[in-house]
């Protein structure tokens, strides 16, 4: 099981747990986030994100979303403050969307669902790589951003330009000078909460910072997700589609705001 998850029936999210047990662990992501539910915490500073376009690398279809990679040698792309302490540094980002407009995001807010959410993943350099920081409690801070169908997001373009070269599993090509900020929104408001990966090895290592402001996506850049496939060249077609994990339990995690 471990090496062949998926989204599909036989091997989707309600199956996972067999290959990996900690998927019925306490702080497991993603949740429904609920707004009149999560206390405002005044301690929580703003988020602190400074990126370095020239640090990214290339975009992957990795079988399961794309993603882009940035180096991570330095701290030149990193997070800081917000309701981390210490310096974690930008590793990817990728998505998570539906097979149509009225699912496809991960968290949900009071049960509302997004048509994708965006995912950008840093590492705490006191683990010296990603790969230690992955099994560490506090190794990893993920930042959420949902996105909502709206205008035509030029940023966003320039990632679906590639898609073209990344068609199938495995598929990659260089990706430089993309600078990640472009992609967030324009208040950093979030709700924060201690989680989990929300794909296996759903390892419980992750701080996540979830933006209250979605970004804009227009239906037919939504449509190019779904050009994607799950599947490698010479593979039966799978269109990458609803590549999502539903929310999971709560089991007593309270969920902080940084705004009022
Ligand atoms: N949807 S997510 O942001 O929680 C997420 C899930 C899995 C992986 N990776 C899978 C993995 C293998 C070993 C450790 O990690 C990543 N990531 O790597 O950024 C992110
Ligand atoms: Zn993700």
């Amino acid at each position: 099981m471990s090496s062949s998850w998926g989204y599909g029936p036989s091997n989707g999210p309600e199956k996972w747990a067999s290959g990996f047990p900690v998927a019925n662990g306490p702080r497991q992501s993603p949740i429904d986030i609920v707004p009149a539910d999560a206390a405002f915490d005044a301690g929580l500073k703003p988020l602190r994100l400074k990126y370095d376009p020239s640090d990214s690398l290339d975009i992957l279809n990795n079988g399961h979303s794309f993603q882009v990679t940035f180096a991570d040698d330095r701290d030149s792309s990193t997070l800081t403050e917000g309701p981390i302490t210490g310096i974690y540094r930008l590793k990817q980002f990728h998505f998570h969307w539906g097979a149509s407009d009225d699912k496809g995001s991960e968290h949900t807010v009071a049960g509302r669902m997004f048509p994708a959410e965006l995912h950008l993943v840093h590492w705490n350099t006191k683990y010296g790589s990603f790969g230690e920081a992955a099994s560490q409690a506090d190794g990893l801070a993920v930042v959420g951003v949902f996105l909502q169908i709206g205008s035509k997001n030029e940023s966003l373009q320039k990632v679906l330009d590639t898609f073209d070269k990344i068609k199938a599993k495995g598929k990659q090509t260089t990706f430089g000078g993309f600078d990640p900020a472009a992609l967030l929104p324009g208040s950093l408001d979030y709700w924060t909460y201690l989680g989990s990966l929300t794909t296996p090895p759903l390892l419980e290592s992750v701080t996540w910072i979830v933006c209250k402001e979605p970004i804009s996506v227009s239906s037919e850049q939504m449509a190019r997700f779904r050009s994607l496939l799950f599947s490698a060249e010479g593979e039966p077609e799978c269109c990458m589609v609803d590549n999502y994990r539903p929310p999971q339990p709560l089991k007593g995690r309270s969920v902080r705001a940084s705004f009022q």
